[in-house]
């Protein structure tokens, strides 16, 4: 585990994104192609803003995408669909494959199909984010750590809808949605490298517990521990209640 301490979230982001920059461009030096796991959210935005300046032959890069809500178009500002494809897909050369989370038709499918397909493509690098709760992805606590299947189905908790209202994504708590596919912490897991982004005050609490509180599910994020090459990017703010850093 390794941290690094930024002094405002553009300088993380910059940190972040040249660190996976290098980790893909290494992993397509040597085995030809990379496969990447992108997440969303606030905490993603200058990490994002960083990747997409790097030069990478993007033809050799499959990309695998972390979470989407349940029954949420990807006409709605929320959709991490419309995220990803605003703020990465149309700004970079085009990818070798991309898999995105669709939730809107029968998720219990498309977490079967997209399992399928991740199984054959193991992970190289993996950018990540932790939420105001400590859930990683949307595996809200207290998460399932024991679950083996890629992707599932998961309910969002009052504490993760009300983030999510918070950040800004939707007009209220009510449109948030209450399920979600997302890609199970066992798979993040199998990343060869994780690169953990977070940035701003409100994820000091739940970055001190993801780091100084023994493992436990009550605290998805603080699994990370356990990964052998993990590199979390805070800026002051989230880093504030740490007492190790
Ligand atoms: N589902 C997203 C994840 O893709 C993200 O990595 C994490 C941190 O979120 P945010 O950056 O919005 O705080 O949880 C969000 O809710």
């Amino acid at each position: 585990m390794e941290t690094s301490v930024t002094n405002s979230p553009e300088e993380l982001g910059i940190a972040a994104g040249k660190a996976a920059a290098d980790l893909i461009r290494e992993t397509i030096a040597s085995n030809g192609k990379a496969n990447i796991i992108l997440a969303t959210g606030a905490s993603q935005f200058e990490t994002l803003n960083q990747l997409i300046k790097e030069d990478i032959d993007w033809s050799k890069v499959t990309m695998f995408h972390l979470d989407e809500y349940i029954d949420l178009p990807e006409s709605s500002p929320a959709s991490f669909r419309k995220y990803l494809k605003e703020r990465f897909l149309e700004k970079v050369s085009p990818l070798k494959a991309v898999y995105l989370v669709n939730g809107e038709n029968n998720p219990e499918a498309e977490c079967k199909r997209l399992g399928e397909i991740i199984q054959q493509n193991p992970i190289d690098v993996a950018l990540v984010g932790i939420g105001e709760n400590g859930h990683l992805a949307f595996n809200d606590p207290p998460a399932d750590f024991d679950t083996h299947v890629p992707y599932l189905v998961v309910n969002l908790d009052e504490q993760c809808r009300k983030q999510q209202f918070g950040e800004g994504w939707f007009k209220s708590i009510d449109d948030v949605p209450t399920q979600a596919i997302s890609m199970s912490v066992q798979q993040i897991l199998k990343s060869k490298h994780i690169i953990c982004s977070v940035p701003d005050r409100r994820k000091a609490q739940a970055v001190k517990d993801s780091l100084e509180q023994p493992v436990s599910n009550k605290y998805p994020s603080s699994i990370l521990q356990l990964h052998p090459d993990c590199r979390f990017y805070f800026d002051k703010a989230s880093a504030e209640l740490l007492s190790t850093v």
